[in-house]
């Protein structure tokens, strides 16, 4: 088995708030390998954004990684100091956000942005880097790519800009690139093929790919393999077909219920009753414990750790420990 690419372990990270420290990310573990895409879902608030915030070294003060480690091929980043994390972000690890005007400076050409970043992080003239951006943009999918470089972002479409971020992201030739809900703010119609685009040209250059959403239909179509993350804390990890097909934690199995099907549209959203619970008033034991239907006595004592199962797969829950599940009442 290779060594993962990115290796997060016991990440915890904390907001100070006036009512007490918020526990945004709780001990959060989980493995990208090289090439692959993991798929992060959750529902708002779960931790998604944050978990790669924390990756890049992003994170808003006063918010901080409490505790835990992350690595990039073994080698700990989050005790960085910030000039040595910026060399990272860009030349290793790319960024693709929500919204491209994150990314995007709307007072440089798309040529002047891509060249600077190439040149940043790569040892080439401006020409070789022209050429570089053009061919990336090409492949991007941006039609007459040669000219439309030289224009600003705003001369772009919603669907057009997030392709040059894509562009903009991955120029540098990075080992990981993090997609933060990339495709939200476009239209439906444009959505997969964004997300085709990265995913191809991800492959084509064996980079990773941490592609955030709440989107299960994304993942399902996009992912090799997806973690569940549920109120700071992940509750299952595994490849997508065998989560999809046969989740193992309860609230896996409600969000599988969310997964659009051909035949069902309307019916896209099968509710799992409750909400997940504030980050201030997580309950003890397992924090899905309010909301589960097969909740018994450890759950709402003890915290179930992540648990590694057969075929890749781990999830965090009582049922699936073979001491305490003899404790479940039949009926
Ligand atoms: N600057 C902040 N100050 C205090 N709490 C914060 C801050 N940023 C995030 N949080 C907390 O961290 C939690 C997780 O936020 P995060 O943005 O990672 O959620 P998410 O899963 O990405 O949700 P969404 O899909 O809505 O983006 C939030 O519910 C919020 O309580």
């Amino acid at each position: 088995m290779a060594d993962p690419l990115l290796s997060v372990r016991d990440l915890v990270v904390e907001f100070p708030t006036r009512r007490g420290t918020l526990r945004a990310l709780d001990r959060v573990s989980f493995d990208i390998m090289p090439g692959e895409v993991l798929g992060m879902v959750g529902e708002s608030g779960a931790g998604k954004s944050i978990t790669g915030a924390a990756i890049i070294g992003l994170i808003e003060p006063p918010g901080r990684i409490a505790g835990g480690e992350i690595r990039l091929k073994g080698e700990r980043i989050d005790t960085l100091r910030p000039e040595a994390l910026r060399r990272i972000r860009g030349k290793r690890i790319g960024m693709v956000f929500q919204d491209p005007l994150t990314s995007l400076n709307p007072l440089y050409t798309v040529a002047q942005q891509l060249i600077e970043t190439i040149r940043t992080h790569i040892d080439c003239s401006e020409a070789e880097a022209r050429k570089r951006a053009v061919a990336l943009l090409d492949r991007v999918g941006i039609p007459a790519a040669a000219r439309r470089i030289d224009d600003y972002p705003h001369h772009f479409s919603g669907g057009m800009r997030q392709r040059v971020v894509i562009a903009l992201a991955l120029c540098a030739e990075p080992e990981l690139v993090i997609a933060d809900e990339p495709t939200t703010a476009l239209d439906v119609s444009v959505q997969s093929q964004i997300i085709e685009v990265l995913k191809d040209i991800c492959a084509e250059r064996g980079a990773a790919v941490m592609l955030i959403t709440h989107d299960m239909g994304v993942i399902a179509e996009t992912a090799d393999r997806v973690a569940v993350l549920y109120a700071g804390r992940v509750a299952e990890i595994g490849p997508v077909r065998e989560v999809i097909t046969e989740a193992l934690h309860p609230y896996t199995r409600g969000l599988m219920g969310s997964i659009p099907t051909l035949t069902q549209e309307s019916d896209r959203l099968v509710q799992i009753p409750g909400a997940m619970p504030r980050l201030n008033a997580i309950p003890q034991g397992c924090a899905f414990n309010p909301r589960c239907d097969r909740a018994f006595a450890p759950c709402f004592t003890d915290r179930p750790e992540l648990l590694a199962l057969a075929g890749g797969r781990q999830v965090a829950c009582w049922l699936h420990d073979t001491a305490k599940a003899q404790e479940v009442p039949h009926g």
